[in-house]
C-alpha cells in the first residue's frame, strides 16, 4: 500500500461522518443532560461514540425552564426594556425593538450572523457542542422552550451534525457566528444550512422532514439564548483535554521505553526525593515512572540507594531522565487545573440576559465570555509543546552512542549491512513537528482586536480560535507521539540484544511497558522475534505507513490507548 493511499484511509474518529452507535460499549449507556453534572469523558462518549442522550426528567428542572420563557413572554407583552429581547443588539442596543418585531429580530440575528468561513469543524466538536447548548438551557435562566431543546437531544440521537466552520467566533459573544449555524439548522431557516445526516450531506429542512420535524419559528429570546454563549469552544476544548490526557499517559509509557533503552536507573524516582518537595504532579510522575520501570532488567536497580562509578558512563543519569518528575510535574497539575475549568464552564449558563424567574427579575452580565476557554486552551497548547521538546532530548539520547550507554548510531538495526542509516530520517522528521508544536504553545488570548463591534466587544477571549488551534496542536502531537513510540521500541530491542544476545524485548521489559510495546509491534503488523529488532535493514519497511498506523490508532483510542490506560485512570484522579 502506498503512502498517498494509506493517509487516505485512515481518517480520525472524530473526522469520519457520524454514523450513530458505532461503540458497542455505549450502546446501553445513556448520558443524562440537565443534572447539572456533565464530565469531559461524557461529552466524549456522546460526541465520538454514539452514546445516546436524554433530556432530564426532573421536575422542578423543567418547570424552571417553562418559568423563564413565561417570563420573557410576560415583558414582550408589557414592552419592558430588556436587552436582546426588545432592544436591538451589541453596540446598536439602543434600538428599541416593538413587540411585533421581538420574534423577526431573533431570526434576523441568525442571518446576519452567517458569516463563518473555513474549513468544516470536526463532526465529534460539533456534537459536544450540541450537547453543552442543551445543558447550558436546562438551568432555566436563558427563556428558551423545551421544544427547542429537545430538538438538539433528537438531531444527537439520530447523529444529524449541522456544519460549523473554523473562522467567525472571538469568543467574546460566545460564539455567535458557529452557534448560528447550529440554530439555523436546528430550525430548518433555510436550505443553505446543511448538516452531516449519518454520513450524509444534507439541507436542514429536508433533514427535518427526515427527523419528522417542522421548521420551527424562534420566540423572543430563543434565538440569542441559543447563540450567545461558549459551547462550541468549550466543546472543542472538552475533546482536546481528552487527548491531551492520553497523550500525557502515552508520554510516560514512551519515557519508560526510553529509559530501558537507555539502561538508566530507577533510583531518580525514589519515593524519598519526592517526598521531599511534594507537589501532586511530581509526586505523581515520579510514583507512575517508579512502578512502570518495576521488574524491568533494561534499568539500573538502584532503589536501595546505592551508586557505582561506570567507567566512562556518569554516576548518575542527565537531566531528561533524572528531572522527569520535576519536569513532568507542573504540567500534570496544569493539565488537571485546566480539565477542573473546562467541566466547571461544560456545567454553566454562558448567555445573557439571564432570567431569575422566582424573582421576576433579568440580569445583563457578560458570562459568554469565553476567557476560561482562551486561556486554558492557550496554556494546553504551552503544555503540550512542553512534552514535545521533554520526547526530543530523550530520542536525541538514543541516536548518539556517546549518551545512549553504547547503543549503535541512529538506532540502526543490522550493522553489517554498511548502508543502513537506521532511525535518522524518523528523527529528522520528528524534529520538523517539535519546534512546531512549541511554537503553537505561545498565547493568543492575549492578542485580541481591542474594536471589536462597534467597540461594543472591546475585550474578547479568542477562545475559539485558541480552541482550534489546540485541536491542531493534539493532532500533530499525536504524529509526533507515534515516532517518539517507534523509537521507544527499537531502543528496547537493541539493549535487550546488548544484555542478552537477543532481539525480543519482551523476555526484558518491565510489566508496565510491556503491553505498550506489544501494542505498537501489533499495530505496524510487525511482531517481536528473538533474531531481529523492529527495524534490521531501511529498505524491508515504509516508516511513513508505520507513523500513520500508529497516530490512527491514538486518535482512535485503540490498542496502544489501552495499553496506558491504567496510567491514563490513575491521571484522571490527581
Ligand atoms: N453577547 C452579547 C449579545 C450580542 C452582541 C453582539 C451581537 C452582534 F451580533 F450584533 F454582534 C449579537 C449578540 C450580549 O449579550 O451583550
Amino acid at each position: 500500500m502506498n503512502t498517498l493511499s494509506l493517509q487516505q484511509n485512515i481518517t480520525r474518529s472524530w473526522q469520519v461522518p457520524f454514523t450513530g452507535n458505532s461503540n458497542s460499549d455505549n450502546l446501553n449507556s445513556i448520558v443524562t443532560v440537565g443534572d447539572r453534572n456533565l464530565t469531559i469523558d461524557e461529552v466524549v462518549n456522546v460526541a465520538r461514540h454514539g452514546t445516546q442522550v436524554r433530556l432530564t426528567d426532573n421536575v422542578d428542572i423543567l418547570k424552571g425552564v417553562q418559568a423563564s420563557c413565561d417570563y420573557i413572554d410576560r415583558a414582550v407583552e408589557t414592552g419592558q426594556p430588556i436587552y436582546g429581547v426588545t432592544s436591538g443588539f451589541g453596540g446598536m442596543a439602543h434600538v428599541v425593538i416593538s413587540r411585533e418585531q421581538a420574534a423577526e429580530l431573533q431570526t434576523n440575528l441568525i442571518w446576519f450572523l452567517k458569516s463563518g468561513a473555513g474549513a468544516r469543524l470536526p463532526l465529534a466538536d460539533v456534537r459536544a457542542a450540541m450537547l453543552l447548548r442543551a445543558n447550558s438551557h436546562l438551568y432555566g435562566a436563558s427563556g428558551i422552550r423545551l421544544e427547542l431543546i429537545q430538538r438538539i437531544e433528537t438531531f444527537l440521537n439520530a447523529g444529524v451534525t449541522p456544519y460549523v466552520y473554523e473562522f467567525g467566533s472571538i469568543g467574546a459573544s460566545g460564539d455567535l457566528v458557529p452557534l448560528s449555524y447550529i440554530t439555523g439548522a436546528l430550525i430548518g431557516l433555510d436550505p443553505s444550512f446543511t448538516v452531516d445526516f449519518d454520513g450524509r450531506e444534507m439541507d436542514a429542512p429536508t433533514a427535518l422532514c427526515r427527523l419528522g420535524l417542522q421548521p420551527l419559528q424562534l420566540q423572543p429570546k430563543e434565538g440569542l439564548a441559543m447563540m450567545n454563549g461558549t459551547s462550541v469552544m468549550t466543546a472543542i476544548a472538552g475533546n482536546c483535554v481528552y487527548d491531551a490526557r492520553v497523550l500525557l499517559a502515552l508520554a510516560m509509557g514512551v519515557h519508560a521505553l526510553a529509559i530501558q533503552g537507555l539502561y538508566g536507573t530507577n533510583q531518580s524516582f525514589h519515593p524519598f526525593i519526592h517526598k521531599h518537595k511534594p507537589h501532586p504532579g511530581q509526586l505523581w510522575a515520579a510514583d507512575q515512572m517508579f512502578s512502570l520501570l518495576k521488574g524491568s532488567y533494561l534499568v539500573r536497580e538502584e532503589s536501595d540507594g546505592k551508586h557505582e562509578y561506570r567507567g566512562q558512563e556518569l554516576i548518575q543519569d542527565r537531566y531528561s531522565l533524572r528531572c522527569l518528575p520535576q519536569y513532568m510535574g507542573p504540567i500534570v497539575d496544569g493539565i488537571s487545573e485546566i480539565a477542573e475549568q473546562i467541566e466547571l464552564e461544560m456545567n454553566s449558563v454562558t448567555d445573557n440576559p439571564l432570567i431569575d424567574a422566582n424573582k421576576q427579575a433579568s440580569y445583563h452580565g457578560g458570562n459568554f465570555l469565553g476567557q476560561y476557554v482562551g486561556v486554558t486552551m492557550d496554556r494546553l497548547r504551552y503544555y503540550i509543546g512542553l512534552l514535545a521538546k521533554h520526547i526530543d532530548v530523550q530520542i536525541a539520547l538514543l541516536v548518539s552512542p556517546e549518551f545512549s550507554n553504547g547503543l549503535p548510531p541512529s538506532l540502526v538495526g543490522n550493522l553489517e549491512r554498511k548502508v543502513n542509516m537506521g532511525l535518522k530520517g524518523l528523527q529528522i522528521s520528528g524534529n520538523s513537528i517539535m519546534p512546531l508544536l512549541t511554537f503553537y504553545g505561545n498565547s493568543l488570548a492575549d492578542r485580541f482586536p481591542t474594536h471589536a463591534e462597534q467597540f461594543n466587544q472591546n475585550i474578547n477571549s479568542q477562545g475559539y480560535v485558541s480552541a482550534n488551534l489546540t485541536r491542531r496542536s493534539v493532532d500533530i502531537f499525536q504524529y509526533y507521539m507515534a515516532i517518539a513510540l517507534m523509537f521507544g521500541v527499537q531502543a528496547a530491542d537493541l539493549r535487550t540484544y546488548k544484555m542478552t544476545g537477543h532481539y525480543d524485548a519482551r523476555t526484558c521489559l518491565s510489566t508496565g511497558t510491556l503491553e505498550l510495546y506489544a501494542a505498537v509491534r501489533q499495530v505496524v503488523g510487525h511482531q517481536p522475534t528473538s533474531l531481529r529488532p523492529y527495524i534490521w535493514n531501511d529498505n524491508e519497511q515504509s516508516l511513513d505507513e508505520h507513523i500513520a498506523l500508529i497516530s490512527a490508532d491514538i486518535a482512535a483510542g485503540g490498542l496502544i490507548v489501552q495499553a496506558v490506560s491504567d496510567i491514563l485512570s490513575s491521571l484522571k484522579s490527581i
